[in-house]
């Protein structure tokens, strides 16, 4: 039988619900099955991260969950919303309220400040930035003597700060990262992990992370493990042996299987 999440009161707790969610690219011969009925919660207010062999379809996953793509089958909830009811620009909006997202290459645009860079999402949503809370959010980051800076006068770490910064200014229920300490340094990325960490203890923020790295995996409460489009275990509070053990035999079970 199939497995289903049971959604008492249309979100039961969770930020993001994918139910048998599938995505296939290409059509006949070509075609690719990135995602295979997945099914899986992210409750509020916990830190997930998402790993899995080269190709077991973690950027496929991300853009469905966070609405930036769309699945071929299943669905696909924020907070209770069903995306796929939505039209482009309800998922827009959407998108740019509920949802923060933080790259691995920062997509800071080089030619404003940090002030800028940060409030750019609200100004976008036509919203006045309120003082006090930007203040608040660059402060959280470290950031409130650099805010006159340009991206280029910043180390990696400090933009990779500024994108966090702008990812919450718009205060979204979900933060998703697509290898957010990918380009940095371990000691920089580091600090940007214990700042996503904190999003989720101290504001109750809701974090869903995909990662190579099994340290910056152990920061997460779970581990999610991809292969082949499919969700094929987890851990819960995880170290980073334990990660690492895991991704070991995940790659070699990939390995054997295109053989
Ligand atoms: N636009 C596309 N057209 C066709 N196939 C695609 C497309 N995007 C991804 N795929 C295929 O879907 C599968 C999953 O890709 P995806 O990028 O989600 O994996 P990934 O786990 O993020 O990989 P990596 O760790 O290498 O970034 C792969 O087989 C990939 O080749």
């Amino acid at each position: 039988m199939r497995k289903r999440v049971v959604d008492g009161d249309g979100d039961g707790g969770f930020a993001v619900l994918l139910d048998r969610v599938s995505k296939v690219y290409g059509k006949g011969d070509n075609a690719v099955a990135a995602l295979d009925s997945v099914t899986v919660g992210f409750p509020r207010g916990t830190f997930t991260a998402v790993m899995g062999p080269s190709g077991s379809g973690k950027s496929t996953f991300l853009h469905c969950a966070a609405g930036l793509d769309q699945p071929t089958g299943g669905s696909v909830r924020l907070g209770g919303v069903d995306l796929s009811g939505l039209r482009e620009t309800a998922l827009t909006e959407l998108r740019r309220d509920r949802i923060g997202f933080v790259f691995q290459a920062f997509n800071l645009l080089p030619s404003l400040t940090v002030a800028e860079n940060i409030t750019l999402p609200l100004r976008l949503a036509g919203r006045r930035p309120d003082r006090a809370w930007v203040r608040e959010v660059t402060d959280r980051v470290g950031l409130t003597n650099r805010l006159a800076h340009r991206p280029s006068e910043l180390s990696g770490g400090q933009q990779q700060r500024v994108a966090i910064a702008r990812a919450l200014v718009t205060k979204p229920a979900v933060v998703f990262g697509d290898e957010p300490t990918g380009a940095l340094d371990t000691s920089t990325g580091r600090d940007v992990l214990r700042l996503l960490r904190e999003v989720v203890t101290g504001t109750g923020q809701t974090v869903v992370m995909v990662t190579h790295d099994p340290v910056a995996a152990s920061y997460a409460d779970k581990v999610l493990f991809l292969a082949d489009g499919r969700v094929v275990g987890d851990l819960i509070r995880p170290t980073a042996e334990q990660v690492a053990d895991r991704m070991t035999h995940l790659g070699a079970w990939a390995e054997a299987a295109s053989c």
